[in-house]
């Protein structure tokens, strides 16, 4: 194996580091000042990790009698860190066109859930799905995430409500995370929805006495690697107490907790997270001003998601006041059956529009903040020296025209690149 340095990519005309001083996350007038070099490069080790990236005349001299495996010319060009989505539902069969049809006209994703769509409609195809089958369709969501820029992924299971439909999502997961290139961080999203025929306290009994005691099993054979652990908290669904009991026994078993709270009305989900040391809650559209202050003071991120919002005609997340009070502010996609959408530069569109969100808080949303919400921050969400090499190269002078191009990062990306390897490579098809 060659010990030259994986990749250069030379004289963009910007390169956006984000931030070099290995903060974990960014928050107020840090996620407006981002840290970009005009006419940069960056080089990429044989480990795959960042070995060197500043001024292009600088990594010149330094490197000029290195030879690299591989070159990349980004003269006008930008280049950006590979995107960060935080939340995402992509192990699933049985999408819901028809219920968008429903929603379009009118009814409620509460309407649809309780008439037994919505999840109940996704956990019946997903329990009937083969396990190739389901890999399948995972694979290809995720190879659609990477062509959009997405470099690091939390991937969450949750449509089978019991234990063996959960393992078979997670081993989905697992196998996904063994031979894609994409980063994976995996949850075990057991409590996505009561399942039909038991009450919330059965539910939570099957969670607690038999789905967490096998996964701990597996976890510590090392048959399987889990991240995090979610519960969806809202009324109907899973009240306060059992999401306390459950995500309590998940942080027990060393899972960060990430769970969707306060999304359709407000449950104090942010005040419980926060008061359980929640690495993230993603959601809160109907957060309240003490949620807001109690996330800020315990540095949990709040996982803001755009396409909700907009798909279900809610009120928009409060991202500015969220902003101005200190909390660490992330994005994800919610790719879901519900929400089908696997591009960041779309929900970064969305952030700035709706949530009036500026572009540079949407980019720090989109990766060290989206790292942080996943506990990746000091390895990925930034361009900085011994973080994986994981960038995009964009055919555009400036960065800002990934958000502000909507719908246009298919023609703006260039290469995807992670640990130094390029893994979309859309030089050739520009060229025809
Ligand atoms: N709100 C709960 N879970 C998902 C939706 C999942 C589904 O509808 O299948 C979300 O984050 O939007
Ligand atoms: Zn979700």
């Amino acid at each position: 194996m060659s010990s030259n340095p994986r990749l250069l990519v030379k004289n963009a005309q910007q390169v956006v580091l984000i931030c070099n001083n290995g903060e974990k996350f960014l928050t107020k007038l840090g996620m407006q000042n981002l840290c970009v070099i005009e006419n940069g490069s960056v080089v990429i080790g044989s480990d795959g990790l960042i070995e060197a990236v500043g001024p292009a005349e600088v990594l010149r001299a330094q490197y000029s009698r290195a030879s690299f495996d591989h070159v990349i010319d980004a003269t006008g060009m930008c280049v950006v860190p590979g995107l960060v989505d935080a939340h995402t539902h992509p192990v699933w069969e049985g999408d819901r066109v028809h219920e968008f049809a429903m929603k379009l006209a009118g009814a409620s994703y509460m309407d649809v859930h309780r008439a037994g769509g919505g999840i109940h409609f996704t956990v019946e195809r997903t329990r009937a799905a083969a396990p190739p089958e389901l890999l399948a369709s995972l694979r290809g969501r995720l190879v659609r995430m990477q062509r959009a820029g997405t470099t690091l992924v939390e991937c969450k299971s949750g449509y089978g409500l019991e234990l063996q439909t959960e393992l078979k999502m997670l081993e989905a997961i697992e196998e996904a995370r063994r031979t894609l290139p994409i980063n994976i961080s995996s949850t075990y999203c057991g409590a996505h929805a009561v399942p039909r025929g038991k009450s919330v306290a059965e539910a939570t009994e099957d969670i607690l006495r038999v789905q967490l005691p096998e996964l701990k099993e597996r976890m510590s054979a090392g048959a399987l690697g889990v991240d995090n652990i979610d519960v969806f908290c809202e009324r109907g669904v899973f009240d306060l107490g059992s999401t306390r009991a459950i995500l309590q026994a998940g942080k027990d078993m060393g899972l960060n907790i990430n769970f969707h709270g306060d999304e359709l009305h407000p449950m104090n989900a942010a005040q419980l997270g926060a008061e359980l040391g929640a690495l993230a809650i993603s959601h809160l559209e109907e957060v309240t001003d003490e949620g807001i202050a109690a996330m800020a003071t315990a540095g949990t991120a709040a996982v803001l998601l755009p396409t909700t919002a907009y798909i279900l005609r809610l009120p928009q997340p409060r991202a500015r006041d969220m902003l101005e009070a200190g909390v660490i502010v992330a994005l994800g996609s919610d790719f879901n059956p519900n929400a089908y959408c696997c591009s960041m530069p779309i929900v970064m569109h969305l952030a700035c529009v709706n949530m009036k969100m500026s572009m540079p808080e949407a980019l720090a949303a989109a990766t060290i903040n989206a790292a942080y919400a996943l506990r990746r921050s000091d390895t990925h969400g930034s361009l900085e020296v011994n973080k994986h090499g994981d960038l995009l190269v964009l055919d555009t002078p400036r960065w800002e025209h990934l958000i502000y191009q909507l719908g246009g990062h298919q023609e703006l990306i260039r290469y995807v690149v992670i640990k130094g390897n390029v893994v979309v490579d859309n030089n050739k098809t520009m060229q025809l």
